[in-house]
């Protein structure tokens, strides 16, 4: 059976054929012109169900559920500056790209908008509202831990990660971003990977995007690898085994926070030995550092020769040359290193000799914050199964 693309090509030849001679003189060349076939993510387990039914063998049961999934996705986590101080994704928001700081530690999605003050939006991609998408009578307010915040109201619009689609996302068009948002003019919003349960959405929480497209992924999951001074990825519906090496060692999740929050059991500075302790702790990708109890601070530092905690830099700093010692902590049973580079953050001002350290107390928080620090020399998996857990494995 000739394909569609003959068939158009013999047709367009008759009507040449048809045309009076004189035409045929004016037409001496034509040119067929080839459309290139709309890419599309094959689906393995579909291709392996297919060969099963050919061959009269029955599709085991997990190969039907890949089957029948939608596409799975990947998109790049690059960071916004030397310092990995937080890392960028492209997402398609209404038709319009937006880099946004995906973060595991709050559950909005929220963009720059064109509902803001056009200075606002100076050096911005943005959402370009559409008043036929506005969600009747519902609005947002969020305040994050370093005191940045926005605000707006809401539309349900396309947004697509990676190649995966959520076609009704509660997209949080800001009307007032703080002056920390107003400031990086990299960031054009936060997507929330935390759980639903606290999304800012009022008079009825949102759903975040991956509570929306979870069910059509081969797997409830996501995982996360971002890296130091280099592009990682979020992963969407599959885990990559050619991310990280050893195995990757789960733990359960608490979710009555709202958080991706566990326990880490213990702790060791350099090649010391483990010292045992309870750290209630979150995973957080959009917080730069690793915060955790004063006394486990003071343990790592008392191994860095001349630091301090500096009331003038507030927190712990040390001399850039130093040569840190590398950081361990015990999740799962299993000991998580952070290498001793990954714990120089920052010049405390350019051009400084001293430097902040990627290891800070925790006080006042209430809490441990597993941020980028620890998570730029991990694989973790983020799984919302019925039971909801949480898996680290080394880069
Ligand atoms: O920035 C936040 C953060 C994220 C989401 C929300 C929130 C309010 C309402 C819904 O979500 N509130 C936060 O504060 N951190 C990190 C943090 C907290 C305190 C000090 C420094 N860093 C949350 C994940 C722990």
């Amino acid at each position: 059976m000739p394909s569609l693309a003959s068939l158009t090509a013999i047709i367009a030849l008759l009507g040449l054929v048809a045309a009076s001679p004189v035409d045929i003189q004016k037409r001496k060349t034509f040119t067929v012109s080839q459309v290139e076939r709309k890419q599309f993510i094959k689906n393995g387990a579909a291709q392996t169900a297919k060969t099963f039914r050919k061959f009269g063998v029955k599709v085991p049961a997990h190969i039907l559920a890949a089957a029948a999934a939608g596409p799975n996705g990947t998109v790049a986590a690059v960071p916004s500056d030397a310092y990995d101080s937080l890392y960028l994704s492209p997402v398609d928001v209404g038709g319009t790209t937006l880099h946004l700081d995906f973060d595991t530690g709050s559950a909005d999605l929220w963009c720059f908008s064109s509902l803001q003050a056009s200075a606002q939006l100076t050096g911005h991609d943005y959402y370009k509202a559409d008043a036929s998408k506005k969600v009747s009578g519902a609005s947002w307010k969020i305040s994050y831990g370093d005191g940045s915040g926005a605000s707006g109201t809401v539309y349900a619009d396309k947004v697509v990660v990676g190649g995966v689609t959520a076609t009704s996302q509660a997209v949080e068009a800001a009307t007032s971003v703080s002056t920390q948002f107003q400031q990086d003019r990299d960031t054009d919003g936060l997507l929330g990977l935390a759980f639903s349960s606290i999304n800012t959405v009022k008079p009825t929480a949102a759903k975040t995007f991956f509570d929306n497209v979870k069910a059509n992924l081969a797997s409830p999951v996501f995982a996360v690898t971002l890296k130091y001074h280099a592009a990682g990825t979020y992963d969407f519906g599959f885990l990559d085994s050619t991310k990280y090496t050893g195995d990757i060692t789960y733990t359960s999740v608490k979710t009555t926070n709202g958080f991706w929050e566990f326990t880490s059991t213990g702790y060791a500075v350099g090649s010391g030995s483990t010292t045992t302790a309870s750290i209630d702790a979150i995973a957080d990708t959009g917080t730069t550092l690793l915060y955790l109890p004063s006394a486990v601070v003071k343990a790592y530092y008392a191994k860095v020769t001349s630091a301090q905690n500096s009331n003038t830099y507030g927190g712990w700093v040390f001399p850039c040359s130093t040569t840190l010692p590398d950081f361990t902590l015990v999740i799962g049973g299993s000991k998580q290193v952070v290498p001793g580079k990954h714990i120089n953050y920052a010049p405390v001002q350019t051009g400084s000799t001293t430097c902040y350290g990627g290891i800070q107390d925790n006080t006042g928080i209430g809490f441990s914050i597993f941020g980028d620090i620890f998570l730029k020399s991990k694989y973790v998996v983020h799984e919302m199964s019925s039971t909801p857990r949480i898996g680290f494995a080394q880069q």
